[in-house]
């Protein structure tokens, strides 16, 4: 049996994109999981570059749904969700069912996902929904600050004396510092990163994605993501997501809900719109690339066993169009 797989990115998270549909039989849970260990290493040592983790395409049973994506992060662990992964799926379903506006079913919620213009010429562009939102610590599977019920623009001593976290879920768990350039660039966020996802940790055991966020002038910020299950990206959709909240929450005197922020990330940028909705509770618009690269072919037994000799590829050219995207950036 043929794997067909699409590798696929937003602002260069990059992912493997696999339609269950494509199989008599859907793979399961322990093969996606060691699809996703193989295919993603890096260096030479998965398929091709490797990649962030694997995004599963699945019909949905849910009214209004026009499909279904889980999450497999690079590590083999299942996530809620993913905000760039989620623009490509989009983009997929669409195509496939000529339709420019739905929901996907992600684990938590049903999500409203839209076509939008192009960023460039050949970079497609969606908008997705990102939510539900929760500050609670049992959601976020959270124990700092002696078990405190939320943690927002504080310290947490255990971790770092100066800077001031918040924590979110989007609804997958997020740790956010809004820092200064040099702490953004240093060595702090790889170590907290790495700590808080070693699987040891009594704060996050379940592990949590770590975003350091610039603010670069008034609604704009730069965000840079340790993720939970695969380490630093080029871009953590949810993160920027949460990241935009948190600037909207903290920086009241310069800005406000409803209004467009520029987020820029080591991969390139997307725009976010923060919404508080008529129950209070807040989501978020997350738009930007939905670039498909390559076409890749190649038989399953060898994918699960890590072989990737018999792989096939048709690339897109869409990365080069998106290259010169971000090539002609204003720099910040
Ligand atoms: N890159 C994703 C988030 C993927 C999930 C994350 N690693 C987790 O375990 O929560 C995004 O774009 O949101």
């Amino acid at each position: 049996m043929v794997v067909k797989m699409i590798k696929v990115h937003g602002s260069g998270n990059d992912f493997y994109l696999l339609d269950q549909t494509q199989f008599p039989e859907p793979l399961t849970d322990a093969e996606l999981k060691q699809l996703a260990i193989n295919s993603c290493k890096r260096d030479g040592a998965g398929l091709f570059e490797g990649a962030d983790g694997v995004l599963v395409v699945d019909k949905s049973a849910h009214p209004g749904a026009l499909g279904r994506m889980r999450v497999i992060n690079a590590d083999g662990t299942e996530a809620s969700m993913c905000g760039n992964g989620l623009r490509t799926v989009a983009r997929y379903l669409g195509t496939q069912n000529s339709t420019d506006a739905f929901r996907v079913q992600t684990m938590y919620a049903d999500l409203k996902v839209q076509a939008v213009p192009d960023f460039a010429t050949h970079v497609p562009a969606f908008s997705v929904e990102i939510s539900p939102v929760s500050f609670d610590a049992q959601t976020l599977g959270m124990h700092a600050n002696h078990d405190a019920a939320t943690i927002i623009n504080e310290t947490i001593p255990a971790l770092s004396d100066t800077l001031k976290f918040s924590a979110v879920a989007v609804p997958n768990p997020h740790l956010i510092a809004f820092v200064d350039h040099e702490t953004l660039m240093g060595p702090e966020l790889g170590r907290i990163g790495q700590w808080m996802n070693d699987g040891k940790n009594e704060i996050f055991p379940d592990g949590v994605n770590v975003s350091f966020v610039e603010v670069l002038g008034q609604n704009s910020i730069f965000v840079r993501t340790f993720e939970r299950g695969v380490g630093f990206t080029n871009a953590c959709g949810t993160a920027m997501s949460a990241s935009s909240l948190m600037y909207v929450l903290l920086h009241q005197d310069s800005t406000d809900f409803n209004q467009e922020i520029h987020v820029t990330n080591p991969g390139g940028m997307v725009k976010t719109v923060v919404h508080q909705g008529a129950d209070e509770e807040y989501w978020m618009e997350l738009i930007g690339n939905a670039t498909f690269v390559k076409i890749v072919t190649l038989p399953v037994a060898e994918a699960l066993a890590a072989d990737f000799s018999q792989a096939s590829v048709t690339v897109t050219g869409e990365q080069t169009a998106y290259e010169d995207f971000v090539a002609a950036l204003p720099t910040a």
